[in-house]
């Protein structure tokens, strides 16, 4: 059974279709990227997946989400932060609030839980690790620059020791060496770990992920490897030809990419994209 299973899901905020019959499931330790233009519905269906929705009046129009086989309005508070954490795309809206240091805001959800000190001071200390905070546990975590804040709440989550990690554009605002250190330390996370890496475009995710969800205009137009992926005639439209041909360059650089899968689009246009590429990298 998957540790969370989407099933027939339709969903709309209001009157225009958001998800539209979505099925797919992330199993226990799964790798899973969700990938999208602007608006194809990735920050909703991570929602969903992470128990954020249903809320309020916002309701499925069909199906549902349910985890290990049970709807999540069905699972208590500790349960539900035991199974799955979200970090959002403003990780400032998830702070606390009762933290005055990084160290507190870590420990926060933890303590909540009554667990005993050692327990959360362990925690504590192998997320402070994984996330590369040690430099800042003293700091107020609202003057934290964006990057930082970003680290500081995948730390708070991975303190929670959820068995699944839902991510929603993690390296959105950062710089490309800075997307590499968060990169390094999602190789750090535990082997059983479900990570789901929402993203709107491929590089990072292709680092993380080894199965590919593709998100158009709230349905699923792919769901599988890299090299179908790359091969999807949307792929192309909606993440850019030198995005692709780059990707397709760096797997088949690392023996992932296989000989003789075509990328979907005009091979001239790929040619005269991967030539100059190849000339830099040779
Ligand atoms: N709270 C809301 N109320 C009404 N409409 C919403 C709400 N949240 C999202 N939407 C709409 O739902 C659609 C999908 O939005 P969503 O944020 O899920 O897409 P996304 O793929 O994550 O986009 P992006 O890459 O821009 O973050 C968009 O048309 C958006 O305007």
């Amino acid at each position: 059974m998957a540790l969370i299973d989407v099933d027939h899901l339709s969903f709309a905020y209001d009157a225009t279709p958001v998800l539209q019959d979505v099925s797919m499931s992330v199993e226990a330790g799964e790798k899973l990227a969700i990938l999208g233009g602007n608006g194809s519905g990735k920050s909703t269906l991570a929602q969903w997946i992470a128990g954020w929705l249903p809320r309020g009046t916002f309701a499925a129009s069909e199906g549902g989400v349910a985890v290990e086989g049970r709807p999540w309005a069905e699972l208590d508070a500790a349960t539900r932060a035991g199974t799955v954490q979200f970090v959002g795309q403003v990780p400032m809206q998830q702070l606390s609030g009762f933290a005055f240091t990084v160290l507190d805001e870590i420990a926060f959800g933890p303590g909540n839980l009554q667990l005993p000190e050692p327990e959360i001071r362990a925690r504590v200390d192998a997320a402070v690790g994984i996330c590369n905070l040690g430099h800042l546990l003293e700091r107020d975590p609202f003057s934290l620059s964006g990057g930082e804040q970003q680290r500081l709440s995948i730390a708070a989550a991975l303190a929670m020791q959820p068995r699944a990690l839902v991510l929603d554009e993690p390296t959105g605002n950062f710089d490309p060496e800075s997307r590499d250190a968060l990169l390094a330390q999602m190789e750090k996370l535990p082997a059983e770990l479900a990570i789901v890496w929402c993203d709107v475009t491929l590089g990072a995710a292709m680092a993380v992920a080894s199965r590919f969800v593709l998100l158009d205009e709230g349905r699923i137009a792919y769901d599988g490897d890299a090299s179908g992926l790359l091969a999807h005639p949307r792929t192309a439209q909606i993440f850019g030809l030198p995005a692709v041909a780059e990707a397709a360059l760096l797997w088949r650089a690392a023996g992932v990419w296989p000989e003789g899968v075509p990328i979907s689009a005009d091979p001239a246009r790929v040619a005269a994209v991967l030539r100059p590429m190849l000339e830099v990298v040779a």
